[in-house]
């Protein structure tokens, strides 16, 4: 095996991603054609490395996102990195701990009291919060992959590399999971390299648990690719089998998978990736895969292929079904003319084996289904490697000769089966348990230009990833925006026509877009959902081209300002304004590389794009980029909150219900993400624009259900309502918005016998007030209110805070609490599905829930139903949504009530 050790710095792996082009070889795509296995069940092996996991505790505060679970007793080697080492390409999975820690506060010690929080039902924990990461080498440079697990020492077995002194040698008995042949052939090259040794895990196995682990825990895992249109399945864990596994790497296996563990291998062809790949580079000459591929985009297999119409005098033969482009023979029309190979264009005989094989996988991969019953198959193995063409080619042959009944699917970690399957074979992996809301994708810096390779040495800190972008920027072509691809257009009669566009094939088309995993056991689905399987989030759909250019361009106009704000935010340094222009940089290629293919990071909503800008930052950290208007914006705010509450309180109860209903939507105003508003806060200071905000307010709103909220909340005539329990208010922005919208609509809650929880995002967006900061707000605003004083005492909000208030408010009245609870995310919109577990605790007790700003009640959960009452207040900032939504302009309000479902 050559083997490279001669590097080119130029190519560095950032977080996982690599980028450099993969030149596949003759070696390539060795996945085997495996023998028979008769009705073989998963057998996992017993022997080390094992996590000792007596005495377990979990470490710091039980409600810290990622909580860290101590394992005093542990003492064996523990190895977080799994291989499947293929003929042509190694796969590579590991596992990181968190990074980011949070801190212990005195909010989350009483909201974990109050609300009963425990760990008690959660054992089912991983074992830790963390990330998985998944990478991949040409195996002909598996130095390079020694050098990448050496220099981030993943094989001396421990739960933080940042604490492994770097040469400190692996434990004698170190052992690492592997599948593929190169688990066997390359054993004595880790042993002397690494030192560690390699323990051999059954492929098919690795495949199947691989398979399931996926499809289980990943929402946007499986999808359909019918003539150039992609579109996510969400598949239902609890009817996920039977399904057959058809693995296509250089032969192919069928496999028909039951459950867990109970899988049969029932079929496979010879005839695979290694005979596309092999019989191509003989006639075409090709010198890689990717080239073989590439090369099919221009071809026109009618060259090569007999087609129906040639038999049929250019007719179809339509009785049978055949089309007159109906290839009728593959290669035919080579045997009847007297051409020799050089006749024939590299082009049209690359597309003529593309198709023949495809299509041939695809008709025995249903034959096989029809056997065994089975309606879902699933594609997997490198030979996808995503190519619009081969999967559009296997959909419509599984399509056709299932007349509709079957469906061809396709996974997006499709490369990755095997390597996942040797993690889990570690006794105690910590994958076992983990639903799809504990698992959260995400894309760093690399991913547009680069993909999913690996090559090089990681990058250590931030100035070297940098560096990295710098240099590459500087150098150009390769790193610049992906190439702008046709829009995605239809293959043919299901690649049986002439294609008229391929569908779409990147240059990069072998690459892989997988982000990192993120592991968060303390996400849970929100219990007030009344439908979580049918729930979706975003309201706009994006897969509407025009939408989607709408939006890229409002995110695009927006940078330049957004890069001003994180600058000033850490004091306008240089090294602020180099991270600035990385940010720039960076996200402006999410933006291109989503543009050009919307769904290459899983199905894309609004709601991903706004947290992707949010995330980008803080890559290159900048944790807080409005901090310091916040600030001004609460203090010039809770100035005035004094003469407000004198104002309402003034006011009879119908009133002051409405006066609270429209402050709310008047100060929502304030809105550093809207362009229309930025350029408003120019024309007046901020208590100018609430007072003009408020003004404005007449009723009725674009969307008006106040009279029916109104009635639940002061019912009709004499008949007066219960209260509600509890409700839960999902705060936007910091400022008016919290301090003279939100604030004082709880009071009234409070007022009126109902516990308030205020629920704020854990990370900062835009100026979207944060749970952290909100104690402080409260304990502020407590100083001019005996209500907001002894309800934030009693919901232990002001622990901290205390020593701040004054004396005279000091009188002992009881009172129902005002908490405060974190969200789990840190975007301006809110996914439901996946939030942090105090709001699920504090969700279980509420009976109304107001979901607050355009974010988490326009763009997101405008739809959502809840089994509860709900009610939906926000300004629309943006003229396009208003129209589309609403059907109303700039500055309209949405007042959506929505009693229990
Ligand atoms: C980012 C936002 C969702 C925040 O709105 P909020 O939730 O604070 O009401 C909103 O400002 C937005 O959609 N802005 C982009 C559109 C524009 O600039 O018009
Ligand atoms: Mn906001």
């Amino acid at each position: 095996m050559a083997s490279s050790t001669t590097k080119d710095h130029s190519h560095i792996e950032i977080d996982g991603i690599n980028e450099e082009s993969q030149q596949m070889t003759e070696k390539d795509i060795v996945e085997k054609d495996m023998a028979p296995l008769p009705g073989s069940s998963i057998h996992r092996s017993s022997s080390r490395p094992q996590l000792d996991v007596s005495g377990a505790a979990i470490q710091g505060n039980f409600e810290e996102k990622d909580p860290a679970i101590l394992l005093p007793n542990q003492t064996d080697d523990i190895s977080h990195l799994a291989l499947d080492i293929g003929g042509s390409l190694i796969k590579l999975i590991y596992f990181s701990r968190h990074a980011d820690r949070q801190v212990d506060d005195g909010r989350k010690r009483k909201v974990k009291e109050r609300l009963g929080v425990t760990n008690g039902s959660r054992r089912s924990y991983p074992i830790l919060g963390g990330r998985l990461h998944f990478v991949k080498f040409e195996t002909s440079k598996i130095n390079e992959c020694l050098d990448f697990i050496h220099s981030k020492q993943l094989h001396c077995g421990g739960m933080d590399p940042r604490c492994w002194p770097s040469d400190a040698p692996p434990s004698e008995n170190a052992v690492i999971k592997a599948t593929g042949g190169g688990a066997y052939k390359f054993a004595d090259l880790f042993k002397e390299r690494l030192g560690v040794s390699i323990e051999k895990e059954d492929e098919m196995n690795c495949l199947v648990s691989g398979a399931n682990f996926l499809l289980k825990a990943i929402r946007h895992e499986a999808f359909t690719h019918m003539e150039g249109h992609k579109e996510f399945v969400q598949i239902d864990q609890n009817d996920l089998f039977p399904y057959l596994l058809v693995n296509i790497g250089s032969g192919v296996s069928m496999i028909k998978v039951d459950g867990d563990g109970q899988f049969q291998r029932v079929s496979g062809t010879n005839v695979g990736g290694g005979t596309y790949w092999g019989l191509g580079r003989l006639l075409t000459k090709c010198k890689s895969f990717d080239e073989l591929l590439e090369l099919s985009q221009r071809g026109d297999n009618s060259t090569i292929d007999m087609l129906v119409g040639d038999i049929y005098g250019g007719m179809d033969y339509s009785k049978i079904g055949l089309s007159a482009s109906t290839i009728a023979s593959s290669f035919g029309k080579t045997i009847s003319e007297n051409k020799d190979l050089k006749d024939y264009k590299p082009e049209d005989i690359s597309l003529s084996l593309l198709r023949m094989i495809s299509y041939n996988i695809g008709q025995i991969a249903y034959l096989n289904a029809l056997r065994f019953g089975l309606k879902r198959i699933f594609f997997g193995g490198f030979f996808i490697r995503g190519h619009a063409y081969t999967m559009d080619t296997i959909s419509f042959a599984v399509q056709f000769w299932s007349k509709g009944d079957a469906q061809a699917m396709f996974l997006r970690h499709e490369g990755f089966l095997g390597a996942l399957g040797a993690f889990m074979s570690y006794e105690k992996h910590g994958l076992d348990d983990l639903m799809v809301h504990h698992l959260v994708e995400r894309f760093p810096m690399g991913a547009p230009y680069i993909g999913g390779n690996i090559h090089g040495p990681p990058l250590g800190d931030l100035n070297e990833k940098i560096s990295w972008m710098e240099k590459f920027v500087r150098k150009g072509t390769e790193i610049t925006a992906p190439v702008p691809m046709a829009p995605p257009a239809t293959t043919g009669l299901g690649g049986f026509e002439v294609p008229s566009s391929k569908g779409v094939l990147r240059s990069d088309a072998s690459k892989l877009n997988v982000g990192v995993l993120h592991l968060v056991p303390s996400l849970e689905v929100f219990p007030l959902l009344a439908d979580p399987k049918t729930y979706e989030p975003n309201t706009i759909d994006l897969s509407d081209h025009g939408e989607l250019e709408y939006w890229f361009t409002v995110l695009s106009e927006h940078l330049s300002d957004l890069v001003d704000k994180a600058v000033a935010s850490e004091g306008g340094t240089d090294d602020a304004k180099r991270r600035g222009d990385a940010f720039a940089r960076a996200f402006s290629a999410h933006l291109a590389r989503l543009m050009e293919e919307p769904a290459a990071y899983g199905k894309l909503g609004l709601a991903n794009l706004l947290e992707l800008r949010e995330e980008c930052l803080r890559e290159f950290h900048f944790f807080d980029a409005y901090r310091t208007i916040k600030q001004r914006e609460n203090e010039a705010s809770l100035a005035v909150l004094p003469d407000l509450l004198m104002e309402l309180d003034s006011l009879t109860e119908d009133m002051r219900l409405l006066t609270l209903i429209e402050g709310v939507l008047a100060a929502n105003i304030f809105d550093w993400g809207s362009r229309a508003c930025v350029d408003l806060y120019h024309k007046g200071t901020i208590i100018e624009i609430y007072r003009m905000s408020r003004k404005k307010m007449q009723r009725p709103w674009r969307v008006d259900d106040f009279d029916a909220f109104k009635e639940r909340m002061l019912g009709f005539g004499d008949k007066k309502p219960q209260p509600h329990k509890r409700a839960l208010l999902f705060v936007d922005n910091s400022g008016a918005d919290i301090v003279l919208g939100m604030l004082p609509l709880a009071r009234e809650l409070l007022r009126r016998g109902t516990e308030v929880v205020l629920v704020a995002n854990s990370l900062p967006a835009l100026n979207d007030v944060t749970a952290m900061e909100l104690p402080d707000i409260v304990a502020e605003a407590a100083k001019h209110c005996d209500i907001l004083r002894g309800a934030a005492e009693a919901g232990g909000l002001l622990v901290d805070a205390m020593s701040n208030i004054q004396d005279g408010y000091k009188e002992n009245t009881p009172s129902v609490p005002l908490m405060v609870v974190e969200n789990g995310c840190g975007s301006p919109c809110i996914d439901l599905r996946q939030v942090s577990s105090e709001l699920a605790a504090a969700a279980k007790d509420a009976d109304l829930v107001i979901l607050e700003g355009m974010g988490r009640s326009l763009h997101t959960n405008y739809n959502a139903k809840f089994k509860c009452d709900a009610l939906k207040l926000a300004m629309v900032k943006n003229q396009r949504l208003a129209a589309k939504l609403v059907k109303g302009n700039i500055y309209d309000c949405v007042c959506r009530y929505e009693p229990a479902s």
